[in-house]
């Protein structure tokens, strides 16, 4: 398991490149059957992902300190590769592309599939702290009904669709999603937002392999970027934007963690204040 630091927003004005991606970028989420995990010590949030070309149970990772990974934890996972089978304590979900699932804590038995090994399932997870139970529950793509925003001549339009939050599947505290950008829309998230109540996490795909998604970070009027290719995770503490624009239109799924499950609970910037 990989440890990311809380790192301080004035220490960061002055990381090079190297050290803005050392601390932030989460790279090589699906290599086959291992389960890549990053441990963030921003809300303690773990993201990860899991290719299992061979089945591959959710273990707990040494310096976790407890005896199973869901002890004392809830997951979300959604999966963005070929269909794959989730066994939670025996019982088998199904989940096609871009379908998610919510485990509660206290499930001790987590274990990931492919349907077809040439073919296979690429499971992205984000993991908070939680203290009560949820139900474990699956989450169709096409049972949400999504919000759309953004329009054309800002390039944005795009729909937004909830996965884990209060009005849909309950958690203790992860509130997860997807965004998809309608062809020829690159931007999201601008105008940019903070909230100082939660951290968020940012996962690209979808994207073309010779093409970047520029995802600016940093605080509003101080900001920096970083250059990201499909598949990869960005890290975005509570005093940072997160938005991003690509050389293509790409999706991006977002889970957040931390004080509250408000999806509107933003400290928006206007833009003749970003810098
Ligand atoms: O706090 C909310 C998150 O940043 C995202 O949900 C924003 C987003 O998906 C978008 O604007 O497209
Ligand atoms: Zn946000």
């Amino acid at each position: 398991m990989e440890i990311r630091h809380n790192v301080h927003p004035t220490d960061v004005k002055r990381y090079t490149t190297d050290e803005l991606r050392e601390n932030f970028l989460i790279q090589d989420l699906f290599q086959p059957n291992k389960i890549k995990m990053v441990y963030s010590h921003v809300d303690r949030m773990i993201a990860g992902g899991v290719c299992p070309v061979e089945p591959q149970p959710l273990q707990v990772e040494a310096g976790m300190g407890v005896d199973y990974f869901l002890e004392r934890r809830e997951i979300g996972i959604i999966n963005v590769g070929g269909t794959g089978y989730i066994d939670v304590n025996g019982q088998r979900y199904t989940l096609n592309r871009t379908d998610g699932l919510y485990i509660g804590k206290g499930v001790k038995d987590v274990v990931f599939y492919s349907q077809d090994s040439h073919k296979p399932a690429k499971f992205y997870f984000n993991s908070a702290p939680a203290h009560a139970t949820y139900p474990t529950t699956k989450i169709e793509r096409s049972s949400i009904a999504g919000n759309h925003l953004g329009a054309i001549t800002h390039s944005n339009d795009r729909t937004i669709y909830k996965y884990i939050h209060p009005q849909g599947v309950q958690s203790c505290q992860l509130v997860m999603g997807m965004t998809a950008l309608e062809n020829g829309n690159m931007w999201n998230s601008m105008p940019s937002h903070t909230h100082e109540r939660r951290m968020e996490v940012y996962f690209y795909f979808d994207l073309p392999e010779e093409d970047v998604v520029f995802h600016l970070m940093g605080q509003p009027q101080e900001t920096r970027h970083i250059v990201m290719r499909n598949e990869e995770a960005v890290i975005s503490p509570s005093w940072s934007i997160h938005s991003g624009v690509g050389t293509h239109n790409y999706t991006f799924i977002w889970g957040m963690a931390g004080e509250n499950q408000v999806f509107d609970d933003m400290d928006a910037v206007a833009m003749k204040d970003i810098r």
